[in-house]
């Protein structure tokens, strides 16, 4: 049978996304051509999505040299055939004499790209004579120029280089234990990392041992630093300001603590709700907008796990670089030194909150931490090696934790700060 309609199913899927500004995840949910396709062809149709998103600032760049009009000049449509053509032939295994026909052909399939078969055709059979883009375009390439440039300045070439390719490895897969973290790595066959995060190789979550039981849920093994760094001990208050879907209300709660999770998205606390149901945890859920929301009583331990811009999660998301702005992520830091400054008058005197962001950018991280430390409002409680194993190397010299690549394993960026209000 023809690949064609794989290769329109994965342009339709590029161009909802990167056109339409939708996330992959949602265009995957929603696109016919692509759900019509059987199990095997689907999942080749999204592997090309997801490598041509991946190496998209190298694609765009590398393929330009062999058109005849810019490609932002190109249709739509077009545009996104090319970027799944060239996503096969200089990223995946694909024999070359496919990847150019078959992509060639979807062109045929879909109406409004019709007329541009000649034209991807010349482009694909360019692309076959010509080296990958990985051997001479800069790692920051495949980044928006404005993000390229934050990073590197706030980084270096070298680290923002890193980090750039750490968007091209497959995402690792993470369990958090609700127990014994051994018994689920035995039970999985996943090996137990030195912060307590099981490292799965392969498997789809729903399959593997223990899921239906609440043994474990999944968790990015940085994204477990945050809650571990309250130290939650039983019967201890503590509120999760923005909690929902609830990886950390559930660290918080597995450790005994009298959890109050507070998120102001319905639907994200259904999810919250679920996870809780099918770990058997308990927390008190309540919808509230954090900025605004007055306790019944001061707490002593809170989390505050900001919006942001979760740039940190590009291996996952790779979408996200291109399909947010420069002015999206700007909004951001408001957002996060409103909700700190509320979160510490919801703070007892001389009690301890955790700030954090999965994101390397700086304005959403140290930068607010810092701010809130100027007024006055909190103070940094340093955080220790030895209370991170496996991740000392993401210690920055003030005492807060940035875990970016080559400061663990394969893990998200996120940037952490434990901070006291003055009593
Ligand atoms: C990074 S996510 C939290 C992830 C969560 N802590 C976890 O571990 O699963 C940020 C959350 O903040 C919530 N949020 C954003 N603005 C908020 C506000 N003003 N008040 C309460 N929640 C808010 C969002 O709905 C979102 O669920």
């Amino acid at each position: 049978m023809s690949g064609a309609p794989i290769r329109l199913a994965a342009g339709r899927l590029l161009n909802l996304v990167l056109d339409k500004k939708r996330t992959l995840d949602d265009a995957l949910a929603t696109d016919d051509a692509y759900n019509n396709l059987d199990g095997s062809d689907r999942a080749f149709a999204r592997a090309i999505a997801s490598s041509a998103l991946r190496h998209l600032g190298w694609i765009d760049r590398g393929v330009s040299p062999f058109l005849s009009r810019p490609l932002s000049a190109t249709g739509a449509e077009i545009r996104a055939l090319i970027r799944a053509g060239a996503a096969q032939i200089w990223f995946m295994d694909v024999p070359h004499h496919a990847a150019v026909s078959e992509t060639v052909e979807a062109a045929r399939l879909w109406s409004p790209a019709r007329s541009g078969g000649g034209f991807l055709n010349a482009a694909l059979r360019r692309v076959t004579e010509s080296e990958s883009p990985a051997a001479t375009i800069s790692p920051l390439a495949l980044w928006p120029d404005w993000l390229a440039s934050r990073l590197g300045s706030a980084y270096g070439r070298e680290a923002a280089e890193a980090l750039a390719l750490s968007q091209l490895e497959e995402p690792s897969l993470h369990l958090s234990p609700k127990g014994d973290g051994a018994r689920v790595a035995e039970a999985t066959g996943g090996t137990l990392l030195p912060d307590g995060a099981i490292d799965i190789v392969s498997g789809a979550v729903e399959t593997l041992p223990g899921y239906a039981a609440g043994d474990w849920w999944v968790q990015d093994a940085a994204a477990r630093i945050p809650a571990q760094l309250l130290s939650p001990q039983t019967g201890e208050r503590i509120l999760d300001l923005c909690a929902a879907p609830g990886g950390k209300t559930l660290q918080l709660a597995a450790a005994g603590a009298d959890v109050t999770a507070l998120d102001r998205s319905r639907p994200r606390l259904e999810r919250l709700k679920e996870n809780l149901a099918r770990t058997g945890l308990h927390a008190e859920v309540i919808i509230a907008d954090g900025e605004a929301w007055a306790p019944p009583a001061l707490f002593p331990k809170i989390l505050l796990d900001a919006p942001c811009s979760a740039l940190g999660t590009l291996r996952r998301h790779p979408e996200s670089a291109w399909i947010k702005t420069e002015d999206d992520v700007a909004r951001f830091p408001g957002v996060q030194a409103r909700l700190l400054a509320a979160a510490a008058g919801m703070l007892a005197p001389g009690g301890t909150l955790v700030y954090c962001v999965c994101t390397p950018v700086p304005a959403e991280g140290v930068d607010i931490v810092e701010a809130a430390i100027g007024k006055g409002i909190l103070t940094r409680s340093p955080v220790k090696a030895e209370e991170i194993p496996g991740f000392e190397a993401a210690l920055t010299p003030a005492g807060d934790v940035l875990t970016l690549p080559g400061t663990g394993g394969k893990h998200d960026a996120f940037y952490i700060a434990r901070l006291i209000k003055p009593a």
